[in-house]
């Protein structure tokens, strides 16, 4: 049975339609990478997922519970949970504020000491818990990373939506984030990934969902969709960078 089920999702700006009748389904547990070229509509189709924009048409659900047409804050707690491209964090917050947050709004909704004891242990999966009373805006880059991740995990989503969360790390932070990612997907949890690295693609995700101007076009296991020629074709003008 599908655990997130997105059936014509449509999103229209305008006289655009950014995604244009796109459907696929998640299995609990599995971790898919969506691809595309610049533009192509995943980080609105993220969007839709999550709330943050409403869908034009189509319909969403997760574990059967529809999620279009509720607000953002229902769909966090029916247990979705994302970064974003340019992170958002509380930069006047501490590391363990920032992140309490998200327990208290998340899929569980806790309270007091639990929250804290929630903030603390994603604080831990992502390596930061010796900082917990930093204030986020003196994080370096990776690490505010870091702490975007550990406030989505606060929220104990059942799916966590990652928008190019590996962007922008040097080789040796990829290794380490490609390890995290793995590590959370090996506790059980269900990932759809936006990702332009294909090395960490192919390290992480099996099957990977690609969108073109809004369309899905390919829906395949990892190593064939690289050499699939309309993803080629679409997704890099004539050859992917593996
Ligand atoms: N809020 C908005 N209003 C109007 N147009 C938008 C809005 N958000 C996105 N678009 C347009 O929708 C299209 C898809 O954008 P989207 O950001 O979803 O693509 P993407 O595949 O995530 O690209 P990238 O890989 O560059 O992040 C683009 O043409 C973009 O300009």
């Amino acid at each position: 049975m599908s655990f997130l089920s997105i059936k014509g999702a449509v999103k229209q700006f305008g006289g655009l339609r950014a995604v244009d009748g796109v459907s696929f389904t998640l299995k609990k547990g599995e971790i898919v990478g969506l691809l595309g070229p610049n533009g192509s509509g995943k980080t609105t189709l993220i969007n839709l997922v999550s709330g943050a924009l409403p869908a034009t048409a189509g319909e969403i659900r997760l574990n059967g519970q529809r999620l279009t047409g509720l607000r953002r804050d229902r769909i966090a707690r029916a247990g979705v949970a994302r970064t974003f491209q340019l992170v958002r964090i509380l930069p006047s917050l501490s590391l363990i504020e920032n992140v309490k947050i998200t327990a208290v709004f998340g899929h569980n909704a806790h309270w007091g000491r639990a929250a804290e004891r929630v903030a603390r242990e994603a604080l831990e999966m992502v390596g930061l818990s010796d900082r917990a009373e930093a204030q986020a805006g003196d994080l370096t880059y990776i690490d505010q990373k870091r702490l975007e991740l550990a406030r989505a995990l606060a929220a104990e989503p059942e799916i966590l939506l990652l928008d190019e969360w590996l962007a922008g790390l040097n080789p040796t932070e990829l290794s380490e984030g490609i390890d995290l990612i793995r590590k959370l997907h090996q506790g059980g949890l269900t990932i759809l990934m936006v990702e332009h690295i294909i090395d960490a693609v192919r390290a992480l995700c099996p099957r990977v969902v690609v969108m073109n101007s809004g369309q899905l076009i390919a829906d395949e296991a990892t190593d064939a969709a690289l050499s699939d020629p309309s993803v080629i074709t679409a997704y890099l003008g004539g050859e992917v960078d593996a």
